[in-house]
């Protein structure tokens, strides 16, 4: 007894380490801006509130595989990690989390993950979500990441997912109308990353990752982030055209695509040092800001009716 006092006690701190070590692998804030992405596509699948029971399960299965995916990327990368300051700190890469700890963990989630969708929601979505946690963590991570500059333009697929997934997991099918809104993530990885990208471009080179910017030069990185900017823009008017949303959405999404293309364009201009790492941060605001648009205008109109 006067052991199991002393253990008890004595264990509790180690226990809330190794949980805040095993949080930190799954890239909490990337995979909550994923989650709304994927809670409007589930929105947007039908004129009337989906079944809960389909968003509750669907969110949590599709929000574990993606903490899954992204611990295996942790997991994949301790090497590249260690060298770059930005992530230098991670757990894995910092040899504070054992590898086998580490992996258990990535594949706990993620089996989890795609065994509830499989379990509780459908076979298309658990089917989709796992194509994803295979395109980021095993063909992203593993090979894109380190063999093209193109790597984060054809690893965006796995991360434009999300509004896909949560369409499925209403519906069970895929649809155009869940395409189009995967392609706006799509055409807005590149701005969004490459921007970072040039102000972290120095630990890119040591690390030896081919990065558009190390790769191809600041200022070539910058022209392609103004070019996918307006591509960008264009997709977030295709809802509009399709019939998808209406005038409340054009309005928000007009004022938000003005300020995406002034950082843009600040990028673009090349005189502003802290300009890339401020669009970077606004790209984050922007998306939430269109998908949050989406909603809204989704919402408005069944009210109307
Ligand atoms: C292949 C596609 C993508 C790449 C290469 C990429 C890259 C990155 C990188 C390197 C960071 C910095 C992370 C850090 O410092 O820990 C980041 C941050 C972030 N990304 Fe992305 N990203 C991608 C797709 C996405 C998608 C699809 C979303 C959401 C739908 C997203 C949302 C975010 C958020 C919210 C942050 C800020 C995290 C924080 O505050 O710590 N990213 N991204
Ligand atoms: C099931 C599903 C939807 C999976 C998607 C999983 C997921 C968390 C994607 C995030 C995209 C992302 C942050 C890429 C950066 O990786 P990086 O290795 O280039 O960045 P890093 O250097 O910060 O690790």
């Amino acid at each position: 007894m006067r052991n199991i006092t002393m253990t008890l006690p004595a264990s509790l701190p180690f226990v809330m380490w190794g949980w805040r070590e095993l949080l930190g692998l799954c890239k909490i804030k990337v995979v909550v801006v994923m989650l709304v992405c994927t809670a409007v596509g589930m929105a947007l699948a039908t004129p009337g509130l989906p079944p809960m029971s389909n968003v509750l399960f669907g969110l949590a299965g599709i929000g574990l595989a993606s903490c899954g995916a992204a611990a295996f990327n942790h997991v994949v990368d301790r090497h590249l990690d260690a060298v770059m300051t930005r992530t230098s700190r991670r757990p894995v890469a910092s040899k504070r989390l054992p590898v086998p700890v580490a992996l258990s963990w990535a594949s706990l989630l993620s089996v989890m993950g795609v065994a509830l969708l499989a379990w509780q929601v459908n076979q298309l979505t658990a089917l989709l979500t796992f194509a994803s946690l295979i395109g980021y963590a095993l063909i992203y991570t593993a090979f894109l990441k380190r063999a093209t500059p193109q790597n984060i333009v054809i690893g965006g697929v796995a991360g434009a997912a999300p509004p896909l997934l949560g369409w499925v997991a209403i519906t069970g099918q895929i649809s155009p109308e869940p395409l189009l809104l995967m392609l706006i993530i799509f055409a807005w990885t590149p701005p969004h990353f490459w921007a970072l990208a040039i102000h972290k471009r120095d630990d890119y080179a040591r690390a030896g990752i081919p990065m558009l910017p190390v790769t191809h030069g600041i200022p070539f990185t910058r022209l392609q982030i103004w070019l996918y900017g307006w591509l960008t823009v264009l997709t977030t008017l295709l809802p509009v055209m399709i019939g998808m949303s209406g005038i409340l959405y054009l309005a928000i999404v007009l004022c938000l695509n003005a300020r995406f293309m002034f950082w843009n364009w600040r990028v673009w201009r090349g005189q502003d040092p802290a300009a890339p790492i401020g669009a970077f941060w606004f790209s984050i605001r922007y998306l939430l800001g269109v998908f949050a648009a989406l909603l809204l205008d989704h919402y408005a109109a069944t009210l109307a009716w």
